[in-house]
């Protein structure tokens, strides 16, 4: 039985530290709150988070890093990604030089534009063989349903992924191994800002052929930033790029999705901050994505102009109309 930490008791963390004890691991989960380790440890439930799923007795919940982190083989991070940097500061001590560390994080940090393995090895010191990602079409309450899903593990370090992909794999979760990193982590960022342009769709009450259009618009946008940045293109076609994109886009479980939806419906961006404990990724990354495309002076429309929405800089419908009346463009470039 492997030690595995997991940092963040949220939906995904809690969600996947359900997989890792299904996939027969000892898990140590950091919550920053004492009440919610304490009604995980009481109850074998987080009940803010994925209330009605009955946890593992393998998964003990503890709000002290030090004890979480403590001779951990494998340290999994689940907190916010704008939140990384501040609690990793206090964690990298507490990490075993040796543990293969792995982002569930979705996101860019806003002012820096790093993606969160290159968060991890700013602060840890780890090389790249001992950060990985998990990513893919991975909504938190179905995981834990344990209805079944395919996932990513990548690492540069092809060896550290096979590891990887044997620590979580479960017979309702099977995970593929993949060494492009910086692929996998743009596709992750990306879709959720396209999936609130999709839900904004949803919202102002448009169709099918609205949502197939942003979301193969979106995935366009998003090979593009990955090509500069030089990540695989076929990785886009994957489970980390298609995959996430569609499952997110379409579901009624993505927060991004549906705080895209309460956008076109006509609330503010703080009025739903304020409706909600749970992140949604997209609203910072839309930030963190444009600069990033602006800086590899890659064309992504899509983001562009949902950053402006959420910065309050247009409206719903003019996000629509500013995107149709683009000037016309060969499909491929
Ligand atoms: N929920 C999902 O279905 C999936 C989420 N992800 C990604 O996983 C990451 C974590 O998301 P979720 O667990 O879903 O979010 P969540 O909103 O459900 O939970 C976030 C967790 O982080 C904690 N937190 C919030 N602010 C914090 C701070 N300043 N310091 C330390 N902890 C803090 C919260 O207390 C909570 O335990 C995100 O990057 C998300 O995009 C990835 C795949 C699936
Ligand atoms: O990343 C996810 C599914 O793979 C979760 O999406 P949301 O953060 O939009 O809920």
């Amino acid at each position: 039985m492997a030690k595995t930490a997991v940092l963040g008791a949220g939906s995904w963390g809690t969600a996947f530290s359900l997989v890792l004890a299904d996939a027969g691991n000892d898990v140590h989960l950091w919550g920053r709150r004492k009440e919610v380790c304490d009604a995980i440890n009481q109850t074998r439930e987080n009940p803010e988070y994925l209330p009605g799923i009955l946890l593992p007795e393998t998964i003990k919940a503890s709000h002290d890093p030090a004890v979480v982190l403590a001779d951990a083989e494998f340290v999994v991070l689940a907190v916010p990604s704008q939140q990384l940097r501040a609690n990793l500061r206090d964690w990298a001590r507490h990490i075993p030089h040796d543990a293969v560390v792995v982002s569930l994080m979705k996101g860019v940090e806003l002012g820096t534009h790093l993606r969160m393995s290159e968060v991890i090895a700013e602060l840890t010191g780890a090389g790249p063989e001992r950060v990985a990602v998990v990513t893919g079409p991975n909504l938190a309450r179905e995981i834990a349903q344990r209805e079944p899903a395919a996932a990513v593990v990548a690492c540069v370090d092809e060896g550290v992924a096979q590891r990887l992909q044997a620590w979580c794999h479960t017979p309702a979760f099977r995970p593929y191994t993949n060494t492009d990193v910086v692929g996998c982590e743009l596709a992750g960022t990306t879709k959720n800002v396209i999936a609130l342009a999709v839900g904004v769709a949803d919202g102002l009450g448009y169709g099918d052929n609205a949502k197939a259009s942003v979301i193969t618009r979106g995935l366009a946008e998003t090979a593009r930033l990955g090509l500069a940045m030089g990540a695989d293109p076929m990785t886009m076609m994957g489970l980390a790029g298609m995959g996430d994109l569609v499952a997110t886009c379409s579901s009624p479980l993505s927060r991004n999705r549906t705080f895209g939806e309460k956008l076109g419906r006509g609330m503010t961006v703080d009025e739903i901050v304020a409706s909600t404990r749970q992140v949604a990724e997209g609203v910072k990354s839309s930030d963190s994505v444009s600069e990033l495309a602006r800086l590899h002076g890659v064309d992504m429309p899509i983001v562009e102009q949902v950053a402006a929405l959420i910065r309050g800089e247009a409206t719903p419908k003019e996000l629509v109309s500013m995107l149709v009346s683009r000037s016309p463009k060969p499909e491929i470039r």
